[in-house]
């Protein structure tokens, strides 16, 4: 469990995985816990709950133990409330005195912050610095205090995609969907991978919007605007991670897609697919009665086993979800209009929209 929880030191975590990848039983074994299904009894119940089970590999949990109480004005910025913790540090709302604006300020709260630590606060500065889009949260500054990186963003008034509680109306994932794969095309546009795709690292505003939150296990592939290559390194949330990395792969934008269906399968379902990949859209129609064998398929479809097999790129997910998307509302919208009205009289209205 130590594995599953982001204790082992990163040496040990990746030998873990190397182990795993020749080790059949091993393999076995990480790929049930990792799907919360049929936990071995000797293994604690509830480890892994519904929703964000399981802690990311190579990440150091710095923040563990006792924590380094940020002052109530830090570089300007007054906090007002904490709005989260994770594996790097503490996420406050706060003040931005000089233009009156809420931001949301990440500082790294470590007693002693490891080398680690400090790399993923640059990691994610740069990561996030190379993507703007309204499905990513915007980065405002970053900065130091004594030895302690921040960051300061945007404050994104929502809930995480952790809190809503699954199963979710399908319509309602599929908008969720067409956010984050857009928010996912942009970062690989900029040559970066998210890595840690889940719904804790995805906020949900009153009006619809979804935004991709910390970049902290990203990295950087190709140059802007070419395909990333693949990189290797067992890093993620193990609950959320593609066969293929936890296996010890390169990530690739593949296993970002991957993770984005794992996370569509939970929201529709309230729980992670079957290890049997094959029987996913099916399931979905079968559970979901009335979800467009179309958006089923496109879960399906991020969710294949082999790579090659997932969407190439997330701007061709992009657009097959927007088509569906369309798809959805123009057979809503015929639906209300008596029969006479979408007759061959009223081509407009009765014709789908084209794909592209
Ligand atoms: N821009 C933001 N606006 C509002 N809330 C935010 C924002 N950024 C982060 N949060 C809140 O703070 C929590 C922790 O943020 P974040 O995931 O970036 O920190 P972390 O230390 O990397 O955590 P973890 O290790 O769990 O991923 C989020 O789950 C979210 O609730």
């Amino acid at each position: 469990m130590a594995l599953f929880e982001g204790r082992l030191p990163v040496t040990a975590n990746v030998l873990a995985h190397h182990h795993a990848a020749r080790c059949a039983a091993c393999r076995t074994l990480l790929v049930t816990l990792a799907h919360g299904d049929a936990l071995p009894s000797e293994l604690a119940p509830g480890a892994l709950a519904p929703l964000e089970g399981g802690r990311r590999c190579a990440r150091r949990s710095s923040v563990q133990g006792a924590t380094w109480t940020p002052p109530e004005v830090l570089d300007g910025f007054r906090l007002e409330r904490l709005l989260g913790r994770g594996g790097m540090g503490a996420v406050y709302l706060a003040r931005d005195a000089s233009v009156d604006r809420r931001v949301a300020l990440k500082v790294c709260v470590a007693l002693q912050p490891d080398a680690g630590t400090l790399a993923s606060f640059a990691t994610e500065a740069r990561a996030i610095s190379r993507i703007q889009h309204p499905n990513v949260v915007t980065m405002y500054r970053a900065g130091e205090v004594d030895g302690r990186p921040y960051l300061v963003y945007e404050y994104v008034d929502g809930k995480s995609l952790a809190e809503l509680r699954p199963p979710l109306p399908w319509q309602r994932v599929l908008d969720i969907a067409v956010g984050l794969a857009a928010g996912l095309r942009a970062a690989h546009q900029g040559g970066v991978l998210h890595r840690d795709l889940k719904p804790g690292n995805a906020i949900l505003s009153p009006d619809g919007t979804v935004k991709l939150i910390d970049f902290g296990l990203a990295t950087f592939v190709g140059g802007a605007g070419t395909a990333p290559r693949g990189v290797r390194e067992v890093v993620g949330t193990p609950r959320y991670m593609a066969p293929e990395v936890r296996m010890g792969e390169s990530a690739t934008p593949r296993s970002d897609l991957h993770a984005l269906g794992l996370l569509l399968f939970e929201l529709c379902t309230g729980r992670l697919p079957p290890a049997r990949r094959g029987a996913c859209a099916a399931l979905l129609t079968e559970r979901l009665p009335g979800i467009d064998p179309g958006f089923a398929a496109v879960i399906a479809c991020c969710l294949a086993e082999d790579p090659l097999e997932r969407f190439a790129q997330a701007d061709v997910l992009c657009a097959v979800l927007e088509h569906v998307r369309r798809l959805v509302a123009f057979q809503r919208t015929s639906s209300v209009f008596p029969t006479s009205w979408t007759g061959p009289g009223f081509r407009q209205v009765s014709s789908p929209p084209p794909l592209f």
